[in-house]
């Protein structure tokens, strides 16, 4: 037997890994299997290529609880080591490792945003465990090797009589790690972790159903029969060549990932690239909606199959951040912090090709069928409108493919809809006027009146579309954004019309009194307009810029201090109205009042501020009014 120094020159490295590693305890058993999937990997490169002289057969990869002996033993049919590779290995390669880590872990955890995935390999089992044994044999000819290390930097090695090729780990867990003896803790890990690793792993048996033969009497009853409980998919779909795979795979696999989730995603971007850098994956777009607050952290992020976090925070642009799905790359370096990690030029380019694949795929939807597309385009909107306005390159690319959906349904890209627009909705100064509505029912007597008028007018309705808008008229030429409410019809896009007022410049300056002395100013600034006699008598309009920053303020952005603004709105008179003439020239003010306040209140009515107080008196006044 051999006795020895672990040879490391980071004194106390045991108290060091556990308390460096707290909050992160879990991730031994990752470690191991994954030291146990290599190992088997390796065996069965070696054995393929001939240079192994034993079978490699069909292994699995054991992990067991003793209860009794407080031991969590994971034992894999690998290559094994021999006892100088343990010496090599395990005493000098492995510890090594450990002290390259700390000296990397001192500086970053200054930076507090550290992953908490650090690949220390072996010795993370000391983190749970207070004794270790390695109890392995070499596919060469050789003896096996005993190997028992109780967390200092003594050790044993001696021979084991060990007769097949592989290795066991054997943890003695610590009494303050006991769930680690718990069944259902280490099937959660397991499955949390190693769920699609490339090697089986046996946790436990459980009992099957075997299908009853199709002549089986009606009443027979179907047995069961005790089979190795496999906690993972070996194969799964990202690991595939799209051409292997159809679309009721790519579901079955949405399935697989998410199993609490019914719905259907609504397609899949299968990621595929190995230069210059590694990556596969399958990206989903789940049906979103309106709703900017869908959960995200939903994309899991794997290396080489190994569950690494689902925090793709970095990696994958803020914008498909809600998206699902999985990205298997090595290329990521996983122990740095989320500021390097932004910095650094691999990740940069894995988060452009990203953007690049599902830009590309959404093209091709929209190119091979737009009917489809134009469908799904309310439920992935808020992806793309968020993208566009976060990643240039995407604006870009979306062009092609981002939709405008007009109130009666009619899907348009903004090339099409300008061109569609331009000879009625060009006005004096040669912009394009592009009208649109955000709700349909409180906006409806405005959208009445636009389309009346033969104007287009879109529904843009996203919680994030007055920070597009302004993008766009940013980046596009001689074109502006007006809501259909933020005047009245005639004013909304302004043409060199003369206007003939039936009211003369004395009467007009009456009639504006006469209105401020029982409208408000602070809330309503009077604008008279000659209109069409038919058109309202009074409209109550909210300029677009005041009301665009707000929103955007809402939603972050916009001008500083205008989401503070009161709220303020004009209140166009239409001085070619009879019942304007009435005000006008009411014989008593009190009937002036009356009747002011009265169509007033029906603006208001009709804009949807009519609320509260307001609305009870002007109900009790309409009721006495009609009597
Ligand atoms: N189950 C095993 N079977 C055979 N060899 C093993 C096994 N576990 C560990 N080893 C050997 O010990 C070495 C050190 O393991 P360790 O987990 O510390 O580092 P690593 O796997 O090389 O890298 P990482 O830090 O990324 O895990 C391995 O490279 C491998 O040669």
């Amino acid at each position: 037997m051999a006795t020895g120094n672990i040879n490391v020159s980071v004194e106390n490295i045991f108290p060091l890994i556990k308390k460096f590693l707290y909050s992160d305890h879990e991730i031994f058993l990752r470690e191991l299997i994954s030291n146990a999937t290599d190992a088997t990997l390796k065996l069965k490169h070696l054995t393929s290529i001939g240079e192994a002289g034993v079978e490699y057969g069909n292994p699995t990869i054991e992990v067991r609880i003793d209860k009794e002996k407080k031991q969590l033993i994971i034992s894999d049919k690998g290559i094994g080591m021999t006892r100088e590779e343990v010496e090599k290995y395990i005493n000098q390669v492995a510890f090594s490792g450990a002290e390259e880590f700390l000296e990397k872990y001192k500086d970053s955890a200054k930076d507090s945003g550290i992953i908490g995935h650090f690949g220390l390999g072996f010795y993370s089992a000391f983190m749970v465990a207070n004794k270790v044994e390695i109890i392995t044999k070499s596919y060469k000819d050789e003896p096996a090797a005993h190997w028992v290390c109780e967390g200092t930097t003594e050790f044993t090695l001696e021979e084991a009589d060990k007769k097949t090729h592989g290795t066991d780990i054997i943890l003695h867990i610590n009494e303050d790690d006991k769930e680690f003896l718990e069944e259902h803790r280490i099937e959660q890990l397991l499955v949390k972790y190693n769920k699609f690793m490339p090697i089986p792993i046996k946790f436990g048996t459980k009992e099957e159903t075997i299908e009853l033969p199709e002549d089986a009497p009606e009443d027979a009853k179907p047995e069961t029969k005790t089979v190795d409980n496999i906690i993972n998919n070996t194969n799964p779909a990202w690991t595939k060549q799209p051409t292997e795979l159809e679309n009721k795979d790519y579901n079955e696999f949405y399935r697989e990932l998410y199993p609490m989730q019914f719905e259907e995603p609504l397609f899949h971007i299968h990621l595929n690239v190995d230069y210059p850098f590694n990556l596969t994956g399958i990206l989903y777009f789940p049906k979103m909606g309106q709703d900017m607050n869908i959960q995200k952290d939903k994309i899991q992020l794997y290396q080489n199959q190994v569950y690494v976090t689902d925090n793709v925070e970095g990696i994958v642009p803020e914008f498909l951040t809600m998206l699902r799905g999985v990205i298997d790359s090595p290329d990521i370096p996983l122990n740095v912090s989320r500021s390097y990690l932004q910095a650094d030029g691999a990740v940069k380019k894995i988060s452009s090709y990203i953007t690049r694949k599902v830009a590309d795929k959404l093209k091709s939807l929209f190119n091979n069928n737009r009917e489809d597309f134009e469908k799904k385009w309310n439920d992935i909107k808020i992806v793309i409108e968020y993208g566009m306005l976060s990643e240039d390159k995407f604006f870009e690319k979306a062009q092609a493919f981002a939709l405008y959906p007009t109130v009666d349904n009619k899907y348009y890209t903004f090339e099409e809809f300008t061109e569609k627009i331009k000879d009625n909705q060009t006005d004096k100064d040669g912009n394009k006027v592009i009208l649109y509505a955000s709700n349909e029912d409180a906006q409806h007597s405005y959208i009445e009146a636009a389309t009346e008028k033969g104007y287009e007018v879109l529904l843009l309705d996203s919680p994030i579309v007055s920070h597009l808008l302004q993008k766009l008229e940013s980046t596009e030429e001689k074109i502006s954004f007006v809501r259909v409410d933020s005047d009245h019809v005639d004013n909304l896009i302004k043409k060199d019309e003369e206007k003939i007022s039936k009211l003369t410049d004395e009467e007009k300056e009456k009639l504006k009194a006469d209105f401020e002395k029982v409208i408000p100013a602070e809330k309503y600034s009077i604008q008279l307009e000659a209109m069409d006699s038919n058109a309202a008598p009074l409209i109550i309009t909210q300029p677009e810029f005041m009301r665009r920053m707000k929103e955007m303020q809402q939603t972050g952005g916009g001008m500083f201090g205008m989401g503070n603004m009161p709220e303020m709105y004009n209140l166009v008179v239409n001085t070619n109205h009879e019942l304007i003439s009435e005000i006008l020239n009411s014989k008593t003010a009190k009937k002036q009042e009356r009747l002011i306040k009265q169509s007033l209140d029906l603006a208001k009515l009709s804009q949807n501020l009519l609320k509260g107080e307001e609305l009870t008196a002007f109900i009790k006044r309409s009721f006495e009014m009609v009597k």
